[in-house]
């Protein structure tokens, strides 16, 4: 599946330079264009992948290219006013080859969290091809502005894109790691789970051994739920030499995968992928679509496998609307990607949601009372001055 990617803010910047690196180093080639919107030019500055010609500085006759301070509002505010800007950047990419837009952000800040639901209702209103968002939740220990700011963009951008998947940096971080390194690291796991379910989609067909491969209208349709997606993997290294990294196959052996033991290899990792740790943890019960993904060697890609393991998932997910394939790859592993779309048991999002009520409480209370406290003490300097108008 071809996908034009928008980074807005220093994590959506920095999240689609991981994801362009790994579809360079792997060769997935899912990647048309890219493009980088921010209101720091630091932040631009810093990207690896993303071309200078590619990036929008947005707001700077309101805040000089330095960023806009986790503030959403003036976040939103700045890109309406130059979404002009990023439309003409989107209008030189080759829409035509692109299946979809996927538009990445940190929610917890303020240009990403108050830009990125902008440009999704103006790709909207443009562009036919679905707008789909990659929000990433931050963690609790971020405070409670960064949760306010999460709480009340994931309403927004929920709205604006046809699906929303999420990332929760709570789920993923470890403590003892210095905030760049832990986050290189999860900015990696992600681009790994994109990186399979959206190459898969490109299989062209003309792999002769691609019996069941998943192909883009499959992903489009498991995303066509809307609401909120989240993504699991799992994968297992086979005992035989290293062959390449991660290269599509092009030709191969004939299947004869159908063994008791690629069958039982498929359906316990669709089971860890699924059930372990999932970009946004939930209760699978109760989602709506789903797709399950298993990328390998022809050779061990039992289609068997995968069936039982479709089998399953509808079972434990119960919907009948899970959707199935292989994706055969040079590698020397077996991988299982799970895309579950349209989850509604979502605990974080509800924690997310009422901390962000109280913490919205608590700034008005406190505004209130500065308000009262300046009062009284500029009242109390009575001393017969005239206000100045
Ligand atoms: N996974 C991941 N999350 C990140 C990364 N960098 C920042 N974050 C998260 O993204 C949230 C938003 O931070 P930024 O992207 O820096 O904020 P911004 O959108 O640029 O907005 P301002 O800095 O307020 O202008 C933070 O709360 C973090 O949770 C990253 O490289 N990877």
């Amino acid at each position: 599946m071809k996908l034009a990617l928008i980074g807005v803010g220093q994590a959506g910047g920095k999240v689609v330079d991981a994801l362009i690196d790994y579809d360079r180093r792997t060769k997935s080639d899912y990647i048309v264009d890219t493009i980088a919107v921010n209101t720091a030019r630091a932040d631009l500055m810093g990207l690896r992948f993303v071309p200078e010609a590619h990036q929008v500085l947005v707001g700077t006759s309101r805040v000089k290219g330095h960023g806009v301070g986790a503030d959403n509002e003036l976040g939103a505010e700045v890109t309406a006013e130059d979404v002009g800007d990023i439309l003409s950047k989107v209008d030189d990419l080759p829409v035509h080859e692109i299946d979809a837009f996927l538009i990445v952000a940190g929610l917890g800040g303020g240009t990403g969290s108050g830009g990125a639901p902008v440009i999704a209702r103006e790709l909207k209103h443009i562009y036919t091809e679905p707008v789909y968002g990659l929000g990433i939740l931050p963690a609790r220990n971020e405070g409670g502005i960064y949760t306010l700011n999460a709480a009340r963009s994931l309403q927004t951008f929920v709205g604006e894109v046809d699906n929303l998947i999420l990332f929760d940096n709570e789920a993923w971080r470890r403590s003892g790691e210095s905030l760049e390194s832990g986050y290189s690291e999860i900015n990696t796991e992600l681009a790994r789970r994109l990186g399979i379910l959206f190459s898969a989609g490109e299989t062209d067909g003309s792999n002769a051994v691609a019996e069941s491969v998943v192909d883009a209208s499959e992903i489009i349709n498991t995303l066509a739920s809307g609401g909120i997606s989240t993504i699991g993997y799992a994968s297992v290294e086979l005992d035989r030499p290293k062959q390449g990294l991660f290269s599509r196959l092009a030709g191969g052996p004939s299947r004869e995968a159908d063994n008791g033991e690629s069958m039982n290899r498929i359906t316990s990792l669709v089971r860890r992928a699924a059930l372990g740790r999932l970009t946004l943890p939930c209760e699978i019960a109760g989602t709506e679509r789903g797709l399950v993904v298993v990328a390998g060697p022809p050779d061990v890609l039992s289609r068997r496998g995968i069936e039982r393991a479709r089998t399953w998932l509808e079972e434990e997910t119960g919907t009948m609307e899970i959707r199935g394939g292989d994706y055969p790859v040079e590698s020397n592993f077996v991988a299982a990607v799970t895309l579950l779309s349209g989850v509604y048991n979502v605990p974080r999002v509800k924690e997310l949601q009422a901390v962000a009520i109280e913490t919205q409480r608590d700034m008005l209370a406190k505004r209130q009372s500065s308000a009262a406290s300046l009062e009284e003490l500029v009242d109390s300097g009575d001393d017969g001055l005239e206000p100045l108008f």
